[in-house]
């Protein structure tokens, strides 16, 4: 039997879902953008998997905890077997932090002596992860730079994996000794690190959500190799690190732009789209970007996910119409799905391009939705797919809602909450994206409209 060993709720959040495996924890976080309150919900399996939904019922302050074992679902109201915690009207102060990763020579140390000499006033604590004992990408930064307020080394493994545990004794150390003294943390992974587990544990761990913030996820790719790594086979079970680092990328930055001529790298482009269409783009050389598209990001607020859900959805638009179509089923829902432009990748460069079936599909649908059916729905697909799910992203037209839901997502970490209210003139239009391996489009929209009331 499962058990709950923690639950507290502050926020008037109304969709929340979790998937947690057998032996471990999970947390939701929901951060209200009016207010900036965060809530956290603290699930523990053991040890057999079972399914919880927070459900939503109309009265705003009130949450029903689902929680299934095996086959049988027991519907708890939260009200009266959890802690509510009301915790208005609190400023989010804490530091923000940014990943920068990217495949082995990408140029994540040059970008990271650009950040550190540039001129934007920011006082950074930098945390380098390289594998082995000599730690040459520290000394390189550490020789060219006087703009890091301090530089700590993990060379003794790959942060997404054995050092993950350093990860957060670092940053709760710096955090301890050091705060008030930087401005942001900036976190240089591994060339072969999977950034879904160092994402994971800004949400994960409690002494690092409470003072730190994932800013944004910053992808180096080198223009010229990066193909070589994508088109990678992996054997079965192994993840392939550049085509995960571009997925779960907020911002690209398609580097060493010199070394390639222009087909090739808008061919590149394309691809990288295919995989991440949410992240923004930037080709550059020696990683000269400014340095605002890098840093304060906001990658995982809230407040900031209509840009990118829009950006997305109006990109799909301009360069798909010909392949929309509108489904006769009342509402004007449409789907989006990179595919296409892998094909055309495919059929105008004629390359041996091997599909590591990870892609983009967005929906867009106009209608209200019904809360409790889409709960249960994202509920279960993340119940089901939450390993293959990397990102999600969206925004919601709930029925009986004036305010708009938007959430994101990564794997089975969920966050969401009423953003502001729909306009009078405005379509109440839901959009969602979904980044992740082995999407089926047609299952996803299936499954979306079904939850049009
Ligand atoms: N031609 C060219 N070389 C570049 C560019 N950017 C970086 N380099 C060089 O590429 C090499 C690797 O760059 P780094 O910044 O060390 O790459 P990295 O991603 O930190 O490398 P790892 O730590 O090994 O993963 C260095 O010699 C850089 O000077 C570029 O835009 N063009």
């Amino acid at each position: 039997m499962a058990t709950l060993l923690r639950l507290d709720i502050a926020t008037t959040t109304p969709l929340a879902f979790t998937v947690p495996r057998a032996n471990t924890s999970f947390k939701y976080r929901f951060a209200s953008s009016a207010s900036r309150r965060v809530a956290t919900v603290s699930l523990r399996t053991n040890p057999s998997p079972f399914y919880p939904a927070a459900l939503y019922s109309n009265s705003r302050r009130r949450f029903h905890s689902a929680v299934a074992s095996d086959s049988s679902l027991a519907l708890l109201d939260t009200e009266d077997s959890f802690d509510l915690v009301a915790d208005d009207n609190l400023p989010d102060n804490r530091i923000p932090a940014t990943i920068i990763t990217g495949f082995l020579g990408s140029g994540k140390t040059t970008l990271l002596n650009h950040i550190l000499t540039g001129d934007h006033g920011k006082r950074i604590a930098v945390i380098e992860n390289e594998f082995g004992e000599v730690d040459i990408d520290g000394s390189l930064v550490a020789a060219k730079t006087a703009g890091a307020e301090d530089i700590m080394m993990l060379n003794n493994g790959c942060l997404c994996c054995t050092v993950r545990g350093d990860l957060v004794r670092m940053i709760s150390e710096l955090v301890q000794e050091k705060k008030g003294r930087f401005d942001h943390i900036v976190i240089e992974t591994t060339g072969l690190a999977n950034p879904a587990p160092i994402i994971q544990t800004f949400y994960a761990e409690d002494d690092i959500f409470n003072d730190v913030k994932l800013d944004g996820v910053v992808t180096l790719v080198d223009a010229k190799h990066a193909r070589l790594h994508l088109d990678e086979v992996k054997p079965e079970g192994y993840v392939n690190e550049a085509v995960e680092q571009i997925a779960y990328a907020d911002r690209i930055i398609v580097n060493k732009t010199d070394l390639v001529g222009e087909p090739e790298l808008a061919s590149l482009m394309q691809r990288i789209k295919t995989i991440n269409s949410m992240a923004h783009l930037k080709r550059t050389k020696y990683g000269k970007v400014d340095l605002d598209y890098v840093l304060g990001i906001g990658g995982f607020d809230l407040e900031r996910i209509e840009s990118s859900v829009n950006e997305e959805v109006k990109e799909n638009h301009e360069g798909h119409d010909d392949h929309h179509h509108d489904h006769d089923h009342g509402h004007d829902c449409h789907d989006h799905h990179n595919e296409h432009d892998h094909e055309h990748e495919h059929n105008h460069s004629h390359d041996h391009t091997h599909d590591p079936g990870v892609a983009s599909v967005s929906l867009v649908c106009e209608g209200d939705l019904d809360l409790e059916k889409a709960n249960m729905w994202l509920g279960a697909l993340l119940y089901q797919r939450s390993e293959d799910i990397y990102r999600m992203k969206g925004i919601l037209s709930v029925e009986d809602m004036d305010e708009r839901f938007v959430f994101q997502g990564v794997h089975e970490i969920f966050e969401g909450s009423p953003d502001r209210l729909w306009r009078k003139d405005e379509k109440r239009t839901n959009k969602i994206v979904f980044i992740g391996k082995n999407l089926n489009r047609e299952e996803l929209e299936m499954g979306f409209r079904g939850c049009l009331v």
